[in-house]
């Protein structure tokens, strides 16, 4: 098998993973609790791990790449490498406390800490001349201050619902901020096989990022405001400009972002554009192999 991929087993990670690999054509679906899944006409087999434990098999060389998120790749201090950011799983890493306790972060100088990302936190605070009792958990961190084992924490915070429905709010810049990466080795070497492999998955899945990003638009317009049309849509290259039977009108296809479609068509409308069609799409090739 070329390529080995660790995959998140479990978590906020893994069902988004799951889906990004399926959606880039991969058989990565476990079938009951599979923990190792082959898609032989890929030569890729998927091997699902606990999310904290993939950087470390990444790392060694024992796994060829992983989806983990950044946060716990920094926590993990294994020698490894973001090669693509997947954009899902995004959240801040942040300290918080009871509201008036502990404000900023040279107040936690020697209280206690909870938290389950004990590497991230320790650097961070060491780099702020901080010096506190780390207290390890595994989850539910949020708990630690109520019951006694911690003075403040340092954890995900997305929403920051589970922050506030523990009474507790975040203090000091935030930690990092995270999302879920492709990751690869900085310390083993790859045979060439296996580089190709690499930069096939890691287009596959850039297309499917990109296919979720972007739309195709494509609309009619007078020739009168084409310039002012081709700069509402000026796509990632150029926009595509076909006659039309009327030689007053050309018809016009470009991509847009699909967070933006609905300004830009109003726009569109307003300048004289019309019959403006927006196509989301099945998959794609657009942006540069990194
Ligand atoms: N609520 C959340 N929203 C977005 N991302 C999250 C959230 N919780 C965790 N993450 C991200 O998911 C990744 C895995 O986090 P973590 O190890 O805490 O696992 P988990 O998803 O919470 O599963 P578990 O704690 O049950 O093992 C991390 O990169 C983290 O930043
Ligand atoms: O800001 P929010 O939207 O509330 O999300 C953040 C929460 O989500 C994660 O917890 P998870 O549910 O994974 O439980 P855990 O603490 O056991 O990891 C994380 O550890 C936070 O507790
Ligand atoms: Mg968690």
């Amino acid at each position: 098998m070329t390529l080995r991929i660790a995959v998140p087993n479990k978590g906020s990670l893994s069902a988004k993973a799951i889906e990004l690999l399926l959606d880039a054509g991969y058989r990565a679906h476990r079938r009951n609790r599979e923990l190792r899944v082959t898609d032989s006409a890929n030569d890729i087999t998927f091997f699902f791990q606990r999310p904290k434990d993939i950087a470390t098999y990444v790392g060694s060389g024992d796994l060829e790449v992983g989806i983990t998120g950044l946060d716990l790749l920094t926590n993990s201090a294994a020698p490894a490498r973001p090669i693509l950011d997947l954009g899902f799983a995004r959240s801040e890493f942040r300290f918080a406390a009871p509201p008036g306790t502990i404000t900023s972060v040279p107040e936690l100088q020697g209280r206690r800490v909870a938290t389950s990302f004990p590497v991230l936190v320790e650097k961070h605070l060491a780099d702020h001349g901080v010096r506190v009792e780390l207290i390890r958990l595994d989850g539910a961190v949020e708990n630690a201050i109520e019951l006694g084992v911690a003075d403040a924490i340092a954890d995900v915070v997305e929403t920051g619902e589970s922050l506030r429905s523990a009474g507790l709010v975040p203090f000091g810049e935030p930690v990092m901020r995270s999302q879920a990466i492709l990751i690869q080795s900085t310390r083993r070497a790859y045979t060439d096989d296996q580089a190709v492999a690499i930069q096939a998955l890691t287009r596959r899945l850039r297309g499917v990022l990109d296919s979720r990003l972007y739309a195709v638009m494509d609309y009619n317009c007078p020739k009168a405001v084409l310039d002012r049309a081709c700069a509402l849509t000026p796509g990632i290259e150029s926009p595509t400009i076909s006659p039309m039977a009327d030689r007053g009108w050309v018809a016009v296809r470009s991509l847009v972002r699909r967070d933006e479609a609905q300004r830009v068509m109003d726009e569109l409308e307003a300048i004289g554009a019309k019959a403006i069609l927006v196509t989301a799409l099945e998959g794609c090739r657009i942006t540069p192999a990194p």
